[in-house]
């Protein structure tokens, strides 16, 4: 069956890059007599159920041209669907689902792994039954999200940088919250900064919070970190940054098939850098659940 894509475009994504480069993808698909179909997503709109509805059996691929948040719609609109192939030109901010799945790191790469790449099948995670192929986040990262969407961003910091700022703003600040949760059946109570249930191994475009996740091994990798002093948090963050964290006591690993969240206060969950809402939390993993076009050399 020749291939017929749906190319799912969110022009808003990286501070407008999914606009920038549009024009060029689809030279690109004519010049290589690639059948597509295309879209624009739209602030507030439920571009999940767009997906739903425009992805027909007639199409062999969806291409998604965003970020996190527009993967994360475009996964939860094919659902079911699992004979599509997704293939990834990443244009946002964080992009955090390339550190983990090889479909190639910039446009060029990206445009030839659409045409010369081969599938690969991941498992994604599921929270409250809403997909995700990255992770959700509860606690300080639940905070940096929900900051992000309901605040300005600060004057003259834009991208990488104005999430940066904001890291550093709400660590100086953020009080650990309690929190009840199970992974795999076994109760805790603790003191969270953070609780991560991750499928891929980095966040917020670089903090490698999970450096043993395996997008395939069929389990949800789990980062917690319990109370670290505000002054001993700036010492942490290379560590997270360079997912060594693991040595600091405060953290601790787990891998895991079934996560259930409750929480004592209002807290904010991200999923895949978007806020999901406030516990409680059901989160499983649905193995070899979507098949994504990598590189060949994978
Ligand atoms: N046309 C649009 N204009 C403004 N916002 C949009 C538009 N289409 C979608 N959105 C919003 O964009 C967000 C998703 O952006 P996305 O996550 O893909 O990019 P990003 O935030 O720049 O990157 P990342 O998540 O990788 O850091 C969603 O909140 C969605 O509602």
């Amino acid at each position: 069956m020749p291939r017929k894509l749906l190319l799912m475009v969110n022009p808003a994504a990286g501070y407008g890059k999914g606009a920038k480069i549009v024009g060029e993808v689809e030279k690109f698909l004519r010049t290589n007599d690639l059948v597509y179909e295309s879209f624009f997503t739209k602030k507030g709109q439920n571009a999940k159920a767009i997906v739903k509805r425009r992805l027909d059996e007639s199409f062999t691929d969806l291409l998604v041209i965003g970020g996190d948040g527009t993967l994360n719609d475009a996964i939860n609109g094919i659902g079911d669907n699992t004979q599509v192939v997704v293939n990834v030109i990443s244009t946002g901010t964080g992009n955090d689902f390339i550190k983990s799945v090889d479909v190639g790191s910039n446009l060029l790469q990206q445009l030839d792994t659409l045409l010369h790449g081969v599938e690969k099948t991941i498992d994604l995670g599921v929270c409250n039954e809403r997909l995700f192929h990255n992770g959700v986040g509860i606690g300080f990262d639940g905070q940096i999200v929900a900051d992000m969407k309901q605040k300005k961003k600060p004057l003259l910091l834009w991208g990488y940088g104005a999430y940066l700022y904001r890291v550093l703003r709400i660590l100086s600040s953020y009080q650990e919250k309690q929190l009840s949760f199970s992974i795999d059946g076994k109760k805790y109570t603790k003191k969270v900064l953070l609780l991560t249930v991750a499928n891929g191994t980095t966040f917020g475009g670089g903090f490698v919070l999970t450096p043993d996740a395996k997008v395939d091994d069929g389990l949800l990798d789990v980062c917690l970190i319990e109370r670290i002093l505000p002054w001993n948090r700036f010492l942490s963050l290379s560590k997270l940054g360079a997912g060594r964290h693991g040595k600091l006591e405060e953290v601790s690993f787990f891998k895991a098939s079934h996560v259930s969240i409750e929480a004592d206060k209002k807290q904010w969950m991200h999923i895949d850098g978007e806020l999901l809402g406030h516990p409680p939390f059901e989160i499983n993993i649905n193995k070899k659940a979507l098949k994504v076009r990598v590189r060949a050399s994978v």
